[in-house]
């Protein structure tokens, strides 16, 4: 984009008031319109996004209530709890069904904002795209159930413990990868050395085949060994997000890359995992919910480093 184009799209959100956060360094522009009045363009999200240019941001995130938005009526039928809806955008103004990091950080925007309150042991739901998201205090910010995680293609995953192939730049061959949905899509591939997950060159996307249909972001996951310490498996991860590019974290690609390797781990592997990611530390649990299914559950930190206007 050049930077009269950016400029131009920048006006468009003159006025507009802002909170600036990230949690472990996936870092979000966000926007409080509770009745669902701003219209913000994938071109102006660009232009916020943009770290030369604009704020900079892996995404942009817009609080609305969900009565406000009619895409949030069905989920707001299902759940009247959730008052919030979390539209979520990423770097390049591309739409996602979910962000990880970015509900926790949300309901952290949520609460300075004096939003909605959320006293130890309670929990708040919030409406996304991928359905409804409770998140709940913990000693070092917030875990999310995100609900049951899914492979995308159960039947090639199960038969044949991965479903794609994936290129990226550094790997010199193609390596084998498995699409695991956690809300949105995520391919995850197994390294076997810390020097091919350091040496990993991640400025252009990989090449997922077969193409996921709506893109899939990468996960590349490095087992430690031991993989399990203490009941808690560990792994370390980079990522390159669809819509964005390489980011220093990914909530729920953690969960997905947690999952992956749980899987091909076969039975006994824990339900706890630590994922070490370039911008800090993820927490990953997997467990039964009420509703009888596997769930996973997030947590981490999230940090709102500055407010602003738009000018
Ligand atoms: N960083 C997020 C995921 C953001 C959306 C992703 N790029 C997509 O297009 O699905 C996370 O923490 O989960």
């Amino acid at each position: 984009m050049n930077s009269s184009a950016v400029a131009a799209d920048l006006t468009s959100l003159t006025g507009v008031a802002f909170s600036k956060g990230h949690g472990t360094g996936n870092d979000f522009i966000l926007i409080a319109d509770p009745e669902g009045e701003q219209q913000i363009s994938a071109a102006a999200v660009a232009a916020a996004c943009d770290r030369h240019r604009g704020i900079g941001a892996d995404g942009l995130i817009r609080a609305v209530r969900s009565q406000a938005l009619p895409e949030a009526r069905e989920l707001l039928e299902r759940h009247p709890d959730a008052e919030w809806f979390m539209d979520y955008r990423n770097a390049d103004g591309s739409i996602s069904e979910m962000c990880g990091n970015g509900v926790r950080v949300f309901v952290q925007f949520l609460l300075d904002s004096g939003l909605v309150a959320l006293a130890p042991g309670d929990v708040l739901g919030i409406g996304t795209r991928a359905g409804i998201k409770w998140v709940s205090r913990t000693d070092q910010g917030f875990a999310v159930d995100l609900g049951p995680w899914s492979f995308s293609h159960p039947e090639t995953a199960l038969e044949r413990g991965v479903d794609s192939l994936v290129t990226a730049d550094s790997l010199d061959v193609t390596r084998p990868g498995l699409s695991i949905s956690t809300g949105n899509a995520h391919t995850v591939v197994a390294l076997a050395q810390r020097s091919e997950l350091d040496e990993l060159a991640l400025h252009r996307a990989p090449v997922v085949e077969p193409v996921p249909e709506n893109g899939s972001n990468v996960e590349f996951a490095l087992p430690h060994d031991p993989l399990v310490l203490d009941g808690i498996a560990e792994i370390s991860m980079r990522v390159f997000e669809r819509g964005v590019g390489e980011t220093l974290s990914c909530g729920t690609g953690a969960c997905a890359a947690a999952a992956a390797t749980r899987f091909w781990a076969g039975a006994g592997a824990p339900d706890l995992w630590r994922v070490n990611v370039p911008g800090g530390v993820l927490g990953v649990r997997f467990f039964t919910a009420a509703d009888g299914e596997e769930h996973v559950e997030l947590s981490g930190p999230a940090v709102i480093v500055a407010q602003g206007v738009f000018g």
